[in-house]
């Protein structure tokens, strides 16, 4: 798509990070989200959030992704070496689709941007050719299956060229076969260079997709550690170690 992966600096060299977070929190309606969250995201990472219920991963996606700004600490986002802004953009558990047709849902995704019109049709063509769907393309987006929405939903942010794509539990109502197919797509999104950052309550998921893993609970981050390593090592904090325990079985 983007070609990130060309643009990626040299073995050795350490990139810019796309966004930053100092000390972060977030306090919703008198209940403290987040607090003391201090990491840097790079470009072509793949970080997968866990943690139980309420430990806070759609605060710190929404974060990350400056939906909403931290009550205390900072968030950075440094210019990119070509002086651009990172482009960021974010899926959800459940689509949220125009009722319009899938060609303009995504149409309209890219107007929103400011892409110039003359690149918004080859783009949004593109786009859904490359998640199956071009030949729906001009159904209604919401007559179309849950598995199609997702689909339609990674086109429309496929298309905006982001450099990371935050994923909110993005298969956690789908069926098995769709799940497959949604997450053989951000595997190829991935694949491209685009950084992913995702919750998700699905640690089979987290193993096949993530290269790193943060742990949350209470709103903190209890570890932040290499896939490999989280899923193994011994010297987790206890909580993170509970909850891996608490949930291997299911896995
Ligand atoms: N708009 C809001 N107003 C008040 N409290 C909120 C709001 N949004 C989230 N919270 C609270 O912030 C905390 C973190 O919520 P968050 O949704 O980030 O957790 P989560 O780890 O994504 O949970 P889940 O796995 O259930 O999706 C929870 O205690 C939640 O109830």
């Amino acid at each position: 798509m983007s070609g990130r992966a060309a643009s990626m600096p040299a073995a050795g060299a350490l990139p810019l990070p796309l966004v930053q977070l100092h000390e972060a929190g977030l306090r919703l309606g008198g209940v403290q989200a987040l607090q003391g969250v201090s990491l840097g995201l790079h470009p072509g990472e793949r970080l997968a959030l866990v943690g139980p219920n309420g430990a806070g991963k759609t605060s710190l996606l929404r974060l990350l992704h400056g939906l909403v700004a931290p009550t205390e600490g900072r968030r950075e986002v440094p210019p990119q070496p070509d002086g651009r802004p990172p482009v960021g953009a974010m899926l959800f558990q459940r689509p949220f689709l125009l009722h319009c047709s899938a060609r303009r849902n995504v149409l309209l995704g890219l107007w929103l941007r400011g892409v110039p019109r003359a690149e918004r049709e080859a783009r949004c063509a593109l786009a859904l050719a490359r998640v199956g769907l071009a030949d729906v393309a001009q159904r209604p987006a919401r007559s179309l299956s849950g598995g199609q929405q997702q689909r339609l939903a990674l086109a429309r942010a496929w298309a905006l060229r982001p450099d990371v794509l935050f994923l909110d539990e993005p298969t956690a109502s789908l069926d098995p076969s769709a799940k497959k197919e949604v997450e053989r797509l951000i595997e190829e999104v991935a694949a491209d260079g685009v950084a992913i950052v995702m919750s998700s309550h699905n640690l089979g998921q987290v193993k096949r997709l993530a290269r790193r893993v943060i742990c949350l609970g209470g709103g903190r981050v209890l570890a932040d550690r290499p896939t490999e390593d989280f899923f193994h090592a011994r010297d987790l904090p206890q909580e993170a170690a509970q909850f891996l325990q608490g949930e291997l079985p299911w896995l």
